[in-house]
């Protein structure tokens, strides 16, 4: 930041120096907050339209709420930056997910008015509730606040939690960020209801009148005039679906209207009982290119402001996601049955193409991770041949529906699984790093992990003719490059590969760490087995390595608990089999955020960190065992 240039928002090292600004100065500090922040984002990369859209709200809301004492609890938190600038981490905000740096989203072990760890969407008004609940029982005055988007109100979590506070009624604001975007445009019946009346003719042209009979009035009326104003708005809008479930409704207010938001939420701070106050915003505000197309701007790689966004497109190999892509257009057009399904991640789980090709095939279901599962599994049992797209991490919320609608029901749904291992900048949160250990514990599932990108499509397309429920499981980004060519061809299910001899040890490698196991086996005489198939595993190769190699070593991006490793220990133990066995993988704690190939390195699962590994363990464990 350049000294001067942020005159007020330099003098802000935390909400206190905030408060102390005059009101009339707040539209300039936003002025400065917002152009600060795009600044920052255009360097370091990260999340940006979100943040944004929400600069005025964040100031307005650290200016009336008195944080961290009341408690300011953010939804799926990549809004945050904002939030983050102006509570004492403007001098850091530029190394944002960096391993050196602060988290992308709020996080309690990083500063005090990080109320609440997030990252996955729509826990904010459950942990909020808790907030207040526990407020209440401690006799404390303090107030509770959850801000949560359009987007984040699809998901399931955030109606039990309205329908739970709306019965216990605790002293609590939600306030809801209405921009109509989610990653890509927003969906649902609720989004659609309100889309509809806030575009409304009606309703645009009510406020725009009552914007100019206001001005008009002699100031004691404006105050009265303003809530009448708001309770006739509320009639247009469906805030009456919010009093259904026992919230007072306000708004919409004009969440880009600093003095207005100052002004409606110190009323609101006065009050008790559960509020919603529904604000509308445009993600990507002031930052035109942004609010041209939010979905492009959702998340960056550093880019220069004034040319914006690269064509995109990189050149070099495809990553897994494009692979998984162009393999569901390939094979949607020769299936008809093929279905392809997103819980609100089109863009990043590769779908734009194939939502745009087979539109009567496409489901986005919004951030609703349990209810896609068991759609697909609806699907199934027409005939359908579902494919679920879905991030590791997130298919964590719709773990039950997988046991209890499809793998128990043994469906032919495929999980497409991206971002599994390691992600790199977004961190614990979004690392993909339990699904081997979640997913060959339960019976019927067949789980498959490439070694390559040509691998990964002849997987899918196994995964798809297989006819109970299978997952797919790849990395964020690009692999070893090996481009797919030539016809899909299925796999032997639950069969190995062996990738080379040698007679010291035995690597037993899954997935993405393959590539590495066969970059240390010439220095180790190793044998390299990609092993392909963590359920069924391949017992015949497992049982075969350990009679002809005198140690084993397994390898997955996962972590070691119950993970791949540990199906080899249980395939040798069930086979009275004792050999020295070395299980490499994610280590038993929450990985930071940082690069992705910084990450593997910390872990231990680089090629030098693998043999260097490998060859203290030999030397204690095999050469010379006590
Ligand atoms: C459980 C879960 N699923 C998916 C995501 C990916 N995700 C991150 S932000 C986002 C959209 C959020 O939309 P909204 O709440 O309206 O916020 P906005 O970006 O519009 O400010 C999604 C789907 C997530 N973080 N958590
Ligand atoms: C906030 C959120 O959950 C998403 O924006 C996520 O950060 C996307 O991750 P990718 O960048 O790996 O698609
Ligand atoms: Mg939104």
């Amino acid at each position: 930041m350049d000294a001067g240039s942020y005159p007020l928002l330099e003098g802000i090292d935390d909400p206190a120096h905030l408060r102390e600004l005059p009101e009339h100065q707040l539209p300039r500090l936003a002025t400065q907050l917002r152009e600060f922040l795009l600044e920052s984002v255009a360097r370091s990369g990260g999340h940006l339209a979100a943040g944004l859209g929400a600069v005025e709200l964040t100031i307005a809301l650290h200016y009336i709420l008195q944080t961290p004492h009341d408690r300011l609890v953010w939804d799926v938190g990549h809004q945050c930056y904002p939030h983050k600038i102006l509570t004492g981490r403007r001098g850091v905000i530029g190394r944002i997910r960096r391993s050196d740096g602060p988290a992308g989203f709020p996080s309690r072990q990083e500063s005090d008015y990080d109320t609440f760890g997030v990252g996955h969407s729509s826990t904010a008004i459950s942990a909020a509730l808790g907030m207040a609940l526990a407020a209440r029982a401690q006799g404390s005055r303090r107030k509770t606040c959850a801000v949560i988007g359009d987007g984040g109100l699809t998901a399931g979590e955030a109606f039990e939690a309205l329908n739970h506070a709306g019965d216990v009624r605790p002293d609590l604001l939600v306030v809801l960020n209405d921009n109509e975007m989610s990653i890509s445009e927003n969906v649902g019946a609720l989004n659609r209801t309100f889309a509809r009346m806030l575009s409304g003719g009606l309703y645009g042209n009510l406020r725009e009148e009552g914007k100019r009979v206001l001005e008009q009035m002699p100031a004691p009326m404006r105050e009265f005039a303003k809530r009448a104003e708001e309770h006739v708005k509320g009639m247009l809008v469906p805030g009456t679906f919010f009093e259904e479930l026992g919230f007072q409704y306000f708004g919409p207010v004009d969440g880009h209207d600093v003095g207005e938001l100052v002004r409606v939420l110190r009323r609101l701070r006065a009050l008790e009982g559960p509020r919603l106050l529904h604000v509308v915003t445009r993600k990507g505000k002031g930052y035109p290119r942004a609010e041209a197309n939010p979905i492009a701007y959702h998340g960056v790689k550093a880019f220069d402001p004034a040319a914006g966004l690269g064509s995109g497109g990189g050149s070099g190999p495809p990553t897994y996601t494009e692979v998984f892509g162009r393999w569901l257009c390939d094979m949607a057009e020769l299936e008809p049955r093929l279905w392809g399904i997103t819980p609100a991640m089109r863009e990043g789980s590769g779908l734009v193409e194939f939502a745009r090709r087979f539109p009567g095939r496409y489901l986005d279901t919004g951030i609703a991770e349990q209810h896609a599962v068991t759609l697909a599994g609806g699907l199934a049992c027409e005939g359908a041949r579902p494919v679920l797209a879905i991030y590791s991490t997130f298919l964590q919320r719709g773990y039950d529906q997988l046991i209890h609608d499809i793998a128990l029901q043994n469906l032919p749904v495929l999980f497409a699984l991206d971002r599994a291992g390691l992600v790199g900048a977004d961190g614990p949160t979004h690392h993909g790093a339990f699904d081997l250990s979640y997913l060959r514990c339960l019976p019927n599932m067949t789980v498959m992990v490439p070694a390559d990108e040509n691998e990964c499509r002849q997987m899918l397309y196994t995964g798809h003719l297989h006819k109970g429920p299978a997952a797919v499981r790849y990395p964020r980004g690009r692999g070893p490059g090996v481009t797919p060519s030539g016809p899909m061809t299925p796999l032997a299910i639950g069969r190995a590969e062996v990738r080379r001899h040698g007679s010291g040890l035995a690597l037993l490698a899954f997935g993405s760490m393959v590539a590495p196991a066969e970059a240390v086996a010439e220095a180790l005489d190793a044998t390299v087995v990609n092993m392909r198939f963590v359920k069924p595993l391949d017992r015949d190769t497992v049982l075969a390595m350990a009679a002809e190699h005198p140690a084993l070593v397994t390898l997955e991006e996962n972590v070691i608990g119950g993970g791949a490793g540990s199906a080899i220990l249980e395939t040798l133990a069930a086979a009275g089999v004792q050999r020295p066995v070395l299980q490499l993988g994610l280590p038993d704690r929450f990985v930071g955020h940082g690069e992705r190939d910084e990450l593997l390195t910390a872990v231990g699962l680089d090629a030098p960190g693998i043999e260097q590994r490998i060859r203290q363990w030999r030397r204690q464990y095999v050469e010379a065992p006590e």
